[in-house]
């Protein structure tokens, strides 16, 4: 039953658009069904109406109406004002998602997720990867004996491809991958959201590894725009490009053990995480979605607290973390050895795996077993890999899919960025 101070209460909420859910009647729960007994407690979950935008104006004009005083025409102007200003702010508003693909259902190499390049739209699989700044893809520039499979993007075919004349770039990363070549501007959309005139760096070279990966079309980095490559002037990254047109300068990881996850642009899902989201500081020099984690436990073990600079990598399949914290995580496996021959920690596969949680402020994230166990040697063998490594060799500490898929992770590009991770 709705009763007047439900109606009232709702309507003051509407006025701030707060949408509000009218509970059965004031004295329940709101969960109940609306039969439970009086607990003289209600809850309402507020929700903001999506796409409401605060008008000042109209709210002191409510309240000369409330009152009966005479509402003058500047205040009646200035609600118009701000409407059309909100409107017009609300209009050029995008929001996009788009799948995340693991390039290899038995494991999760890299994910990959469709985009489309240049009139007519050219559709490409590109691996998003917040460890690195470049958009590069295979392309008619790319010598046909380096392409294995992979789709390419022929700027020759595209009506509104530019090239950037006198522009070159050449990357090469941690896996000691690599690629280079030229660069057009073109149109570039990924989940609904598109970006005029878009950086895209089209491969001269690209290495063996990209060459035997048929499933990845090239790179879309999302780290931050100083890290880009291209000479004399470094290119904007596809979200430093949209940021401006998005609901919110957010984009959303999340990522799946094994099966499709999404990357969301503009706005932050709640569906797809449970609890709170805890924000941390980024340390965005040199370019890297750089934090902090609080510390770390193996299994079900004490938590230990300590101080893990690391970088949030969607683009890098395992996660590496330091010498101790990996000793004490595989000094718990059965069998478990940092092995040379095989270049890192293995494990017999019949061996049980503790779970491994990392520190997120006050909060933490679990990383399941199964995503730890990450891959047989070789098919069939009796020695895994493990998905927790040392990087001690490699000098940062890297957050890879390992980490990044048992959280829901929030890359808060505003001033200053920040990095949001919640359970799911
Ligand atoms: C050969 S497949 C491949 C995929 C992505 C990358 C870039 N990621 C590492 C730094 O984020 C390198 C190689």
């Amino acid at each position: 039953m709705v009763t007047l101070a439900n109606l009232v209460l709702a309507t003051a909420l509407a006025a701030v658009g707060l949408a509000s859910v009218i509970p059965p009647k004031i004295g329940t729960t709101a969960l109940g069904n609306g039969h439970g007994t009086s607990s003289g407690r209600a809850s309402l979950k507020q929700v903001r109406r999506p796409g409401y935008r605060f008008n000042g104006a109209r709210d002191i004009y409510k309240t000369y109406l409330k009152y009966g005083v005479p509402v003058p025409d500047y205040l009646k102007n200035a609600v118009a004002n701000i409407d059309a200003l909100n409107a017009a702010a609300l209009s050029k508003r995008e929001n996009g998602s788009a799948a995340a693909i693991p390039i290899d259902p038995r494991f999760d190499i890299a994910y990959v997720t469709p985009v489309t390049i240049g009139t007519p739209p050219q559709t490409l699989y590109l691996d998003f990867d917040t460890g690195s700044s470049d958009l590069w893809v295979f392309s008619s520039h790319t010598p046909e004996s380096q392409v294995r499979g992979q789709r390419i993007y022929s700027p020759e075919k595209s009506s509104t491809a530019k090239l950037l004349a006198g522009h070159t770039w050449s990357i090469l990363y941690g896996d000691g991958s690599g690629s280079l070549g030229n660069v057009y501007t073109d149109n570039f959309t990924v989940g609904g959201v598109t970006v005029t005139s878009q950086a895209v760096q089209t491969a001269q070279q690209v290495s063996y590894s990209f060459t035997s990966q048929s499933e990845i079309h090239g790179l879309v980095g999302l780290g931050f725009s100083t890290l880009n490559t291209v000479f004399p002037n470094g290119q904007l990254t596809f979200f430093d490009n949209a940021k401006s047109t998005l609901d919110s300068p957010v984009f959303t990881a999340d990522l799946k053990w094994k099966k499709e996850g999404t990357y969301d642009f503009g706005f932050i899902d709640e569906t797809k995480y449970t609890g709170e989201i805890t924000y941390l500081p980024v340390q965005t020099d040199p370019g890297y979605w750089t934090f902090t984690s609080s510390g770390y436990a193996v299994g079900d073990g004490a938590f230990h607290p300590a101080s893990i600079v690391g970088i949030a990598d969607t683009g890098t399949s395992l996660t590496y973390l330091p010498a101790e914290v990996v000793t004490s995580y595989w000094g718990q496996v059965d069998g478990a050895v940092d092995s040379d021959y095989y270049g890192g920690y293995v494990f017999p596969c019949s061996s049980k795996l503790p779970s491994f949680t990392f520190g997120v402020g006050p909060a933490n994230i679990t990383i399941p077993a199964s995503y730890i166990n990450y891959a047989q040697i070789t098919e069939g063998s009796p020695v895994c890999f493990g998905g927790l490594q040392s990087s001690s060799w490699l000098g940062v500490n890297i957050w890879g899919d390992v980490a990044l898929k048992a959280a829901f992770v929030v890359f808060n590009g505003a001033n200053p960025p920040t990095i949001g991770w919640a359970k799911k």
